[in-house]
Formats: C-alpha cells, structure tokens, sequence
C-alpha cells in the first residue's frame, strides 16, 4: 500500500437548531425546529503517501479540524470513503486507535496529577507495548526530547513546551506509522518550536513516519512540509507546493517600527520616494508598518534609511501568516480550485 490516507469525496453537514422567541416561538418548537445546515467539510478528495509530511491549513473555521476527527474516527462522515493506514476509522476502530497517534493542543493524553513517567507506562500498557520495545523506543525518544529532567514531575507542574514535548512522546509510545499534530507549537518559545521540528523531522528520517499537522506557523511548513493542502470553506482551493504558494505571495516583506518620536505618514513616505513601498499605521504609539518588495539589497537600504532619519525604538519583520497567504491569494484571484 502506497498511501497512508485516502480521501474520497469527503462530505460533513452539521445541524444546529435554533431556538425562536417568546412563549410562542417556544411553543412553536416543541413541534418543529428550526434548524440550518452547516457544511463543514465540502465534498474533498485527497491522499497522503506512506512517509509524506503534510501540511493542512486554512482560516478558522475552515474545517480542519473536522476533517482531522473524521480521518482519526472521531466524527462520522456524512458522505464519502476515509481509508487510513488501511483501515476505516470507525468501522475498525480499535485496530485503527492502535495505529495512529494524535496530539490535539487542547487535549492531553497525560494524566495531570501523576508522573509524566507513570503516565508513560499506563499508556505503555493501553497499548500493549512490550518491555523492549518500550526501552528501545522510548529511550530514543526520552533522549531526543530531552525528557529525563522532567519524567518524574507531575504533568501540572510543567511548562506549556516541556508539556508539548511530553504530549508527543504519549502520542508515539506504540511507535505509530500516522501521526496527527494540531498546532504543534503554538504559544511555544521559539527555542521550544525549533526543538520540535527537529525531532519530527528525525522521527520521519528513522521510522518513516507519515505526519498531517495543522499550523498557523508558516516556518513550521518551511521546516517540515514539502506539501500542503489549503482549504477554504470546506473546500481545498490549494494542493502542492508550499514554494508555488510562496511564489504568489512572496514578493512582499513586512517590516514593523517603532518610533520614539511622533512621526507623521508623509515623512515616511517622502524619505523612501518610492511607490512599491507602501506604509500603514499600526496599532500602538508611533508604530508603523511598510510593506516592500523582498529584495536584500532594497530591506537594508530601507532600514538604513528610516533609523538614519527617525529614532527607532523597535524594528521587526513580520512573520507572515497562513490567513495572510490566503487572503492574499483570494485578492490576486490565484485560488486554483
Ligand atoms: N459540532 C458542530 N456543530 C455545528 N457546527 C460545527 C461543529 N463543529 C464545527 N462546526 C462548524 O464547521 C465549520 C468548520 O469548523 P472546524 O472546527 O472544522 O474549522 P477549523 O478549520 O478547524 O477552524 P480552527 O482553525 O478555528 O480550529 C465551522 O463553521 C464550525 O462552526
């Protein structure tokens, strides 16, 4: 089997009732509801390769994270084929919990109270992994997350990145050939992101694991991504290349300052003088925005030219955003779907 995750025609609806007012309304609804269809996930086809790193993005409410419960078993489609490591998820679903491990940022599979290490061997357990397999495998990964400081510390006192780096060694105890990550490092120090993205990468070198995460992060695409899928409304509008999807947007660069001195709109842009250069008004005191094209030599003789004349007290470039890509490509009418 060539694919790890087939998708065809996936299809979600979700019902939510709403409640019509006053006694009547009330009334009213004790024989008919009324209710509105919400399609969460639009009718998609896709499929993942055995070893691929897949990114799957979109805006809030795009329909991700439905897409993830009904690939993990969690929802049920309301049309449409999910076959996931060869198995369907809910039809087979205890074989299939066996073969998959998922990281949900807001859920843990770690119990708060005990020892990240006893959390390890109940979950050792729950999935019947052998001593040696236990000690081979979890000793890499101890090792390579760095975990040993923290195996004897209850889950409640550890920190959101020492917490993130336990979360995905509960996830792999059973060595899982799928792995699905949902904001893996979000809120994450960037030391902490780095760490993370080194170890998926290495996992996916050593055992070949298959990995679907969900990011907001476009470095965490760049690190680990060769492919992502973008969806919008429930429907893909992008499947390739990360480097295509940079090449629609990439030309711009954000740069934001802050100055220590009112400065006004007109200053700013006479001291550049060009019209590829464009700057807006930010929130918070005298901090202001340029975008410009994403040449080397045209960045640094901004730079240099806006610190000479106005004294900064913070400079950063802005790190773009998926939403960003996605609106931006809405706005040039690049969507391919
Ligand atoms: N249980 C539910 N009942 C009704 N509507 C739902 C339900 N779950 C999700 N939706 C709706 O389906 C759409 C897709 O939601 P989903 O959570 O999949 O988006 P998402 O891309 O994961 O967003 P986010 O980035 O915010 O997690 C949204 O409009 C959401 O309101």
């Amino acid at each position: 089997m060539e694919n790890m995750i087939e998708v065809q025609n996936l299809h979600k609806e979700f019902k939510t009732f709403s409640s019509r007012s006053g006694v009547k309304g009330a009334f009213r609804d004790l024989f008919t509801r009324n209710y509105k269809i919400k399609t969460a996930v639009n009718n998609i086809s896709f499929s993942v390769k055995k070893g691929e790193m897949m990114a799957y993005i979109g805006e809030n409410g795009a329909g991700k994270s439905t897409t993830i419960k009904m690939l993990t078993g969690i929802l049920t489609p309301t049309a449409g084929n999910v076959k996931v490591n060869g198995f369907h998820p809910q039809k087979e679903r205890e074989k299939f919990v066996r073969s998959i491990g998922v990281v949900f940022g807001q859920r843990s599979q770690l119990w708060w109270d005990i020892a990240v290490q006893e959390s390890f061997r109940l979950l050792k357990k729950v999935y019947q992994v052998s001593d040696e397999q236990y000690d081979e495998h979890m000793g890499y990964i101890i090792k390579t997350l760095d975990l040993e400081p923290l195996l004897d510390q209850p889950v409640r006192k550890l920190s959101l990145g020492q917490r993130m780096r336990c979360e995905l060694a509960a996830a792999l105890i059973h060595n899982p050939p799928l792995l699905f990550l949902d904001e893996p490092t979000i809120g994450l120090d960037v030391l902490v992101k780095l760490k993370i993205r080194e170890f998926l990468k290495e996992l996916n070198e050593r055992y070949g694991t298959t990995i679907l995460l969900t990011t907001h992060d476009i470095s965490d695409i760049e690190a680990l991504c060769d492919r992502v899928v973008m969806l919008d409304e429930g429907k893909i509008i992008y499947d390739g290349k990360l480097e295509e999807l940079k090449g629609q947007w990439g030309e711009e660069k954000e740069i934001q300052f802050q100055f220590i001195k009112h400065v006004e709109q007109k200053d700013l842009v006479e001291l550049v003088g060009r019209t590829d250069v464009k700057w807006k008004k930010d929130e918070g005191e005298n901090v202001w925005t340029v975008s410009l094209p994403n040449d080397e030599t045209t960045i640094s003789m901004i730079i240099a030219k806006v610190v000479q004349s106005h004294p900064v007290k913070d400079m950063k470039m802005l790190e773009i955003s998926t939403e960003e890509i996605i609106r931006n490509i809405y706005q040039e009418g690049m969507s391919n779907g």
